[in-house]
């Protein structure tokens, strides 16, 4: 994960002062790409230990298509707490866009259904994409989509993964989407016989809070270790029938945890 420690010393060189929607204040950078390749080992930070029940259970959360935080809550993850109503209700997030993308004359898609057929059937399309950007959904959102759409590309018997950002809580929220899109790459790949290929992230506005400078100075000054290896114990019937226990990251040594406030 060394490109990660590039892109916080990236930003912390060239980033501008920047104002945002939380009143939090950013120093921010506009377009950037890490590429990652999957077989060199799993991408989890190790310059500061990641919370990876989180992050499988938001995933396994959004694959089922709900836009609730009750599953979330009930499972101890509480890191979309602070933007649901009194009900727990997100409005339709990513679950909602991802499986059940409203089409205008009723029908209803079930958009990760469809790349995992369109993958097994015609490998070299492309047109893999899921996106959950649905600018006549947006304004009944919690937050609109940070992480936007997606894209997979097979080649030599690889499935490599592409996801686009629009703004970037690099601290906080990059580890976490990496590790997320890194799983969900493997879960597909294992789901259409595939092998692991490239994880290639791109970043519109990408931040760092101005609160989180020295959390970034601290993870700065640290040496990575190697990187942990994914272990799935199982091939489930379905994307939608993978389980929390299902995965294990081999090998995981990490510094300790960095406390960082989260921006509303
Ligand atoms: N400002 C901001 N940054 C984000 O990354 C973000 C949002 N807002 N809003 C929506 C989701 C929620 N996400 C979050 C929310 C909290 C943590 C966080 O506090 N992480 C702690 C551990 C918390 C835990 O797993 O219980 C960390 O140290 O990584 C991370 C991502 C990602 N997204
Ligand atoms: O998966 C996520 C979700 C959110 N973020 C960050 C990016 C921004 O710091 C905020 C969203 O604020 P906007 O004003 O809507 O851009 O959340 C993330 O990094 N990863």
């Amino acid at each position: 994960m060394k490109q990660y420690l590039e892109l916080l010393q990236d930003i912390l060189d060239h980033g501008v002062q920047k104002e945002d929607r939380t009143g939090t204040g950013t120093i921010s950078v506009f377009g950037r790409q890490l590429r990652i390749d999957l077989q060199k080992g799993f991408p989890l930070l190790t310059t500061k230990k990641l919370h990876t029940k989180s992050i499988i259970h938001e995933l396994l959360w959004f694959l089922s298509g709900n836009t609730n935080i009750r599953y979330l809550k009930e499972k101890g993850v509480t890191i979309w707490d602070e933007w649901a109503d009194e009900e727990g209700n997100l409005g339709r997030v990513y679950g909602a866009q991802w499986r059940t993308w409203l089409g205008p004359n009723g029908q209803v898609v079930d958009q990760i259904t469809n790349v995992i057929e369109q993958i097994r059937k015609n490998p070299d399309s492309r047109r893999h994409l899921v996106s959950a950007w649905n600018p006549a959904e947006v304004d009944g959102m919690a937050l609109p989509p940070c992480h936007y759409a997606f894209q997979f590309y097979v080649a030599n018997g690889r499935l490599s993964c592409l996801f686009n950002m629009r703004s970037i809580d690099t601290f906080l929220g990059l580890p976490f989407n990496l590790a997320s899109y890194a799983l969900l790459t493997h879960m597909m790949a294992e789901q259409c016989d595939l092998d692991v290929g490239d994880l290639i992230w791109t970043g519109g506005d990408v931040h760092i809070y101005t609160n989180h400078l020295e959390q970034v100075k601290l993870q700065l000054s640290r040496e990575p270790f190697p990187l942990p290896k994914l272990v799935i114990k199982r091939k489930p019937e379905s994307i939608f029938d993978y389980q929390f226990e299902d995965f294990d990251f081999e090998g995981y040594q990490s510094h300790p945890g960095i406390k960082a406030a989260i921006a509303i």
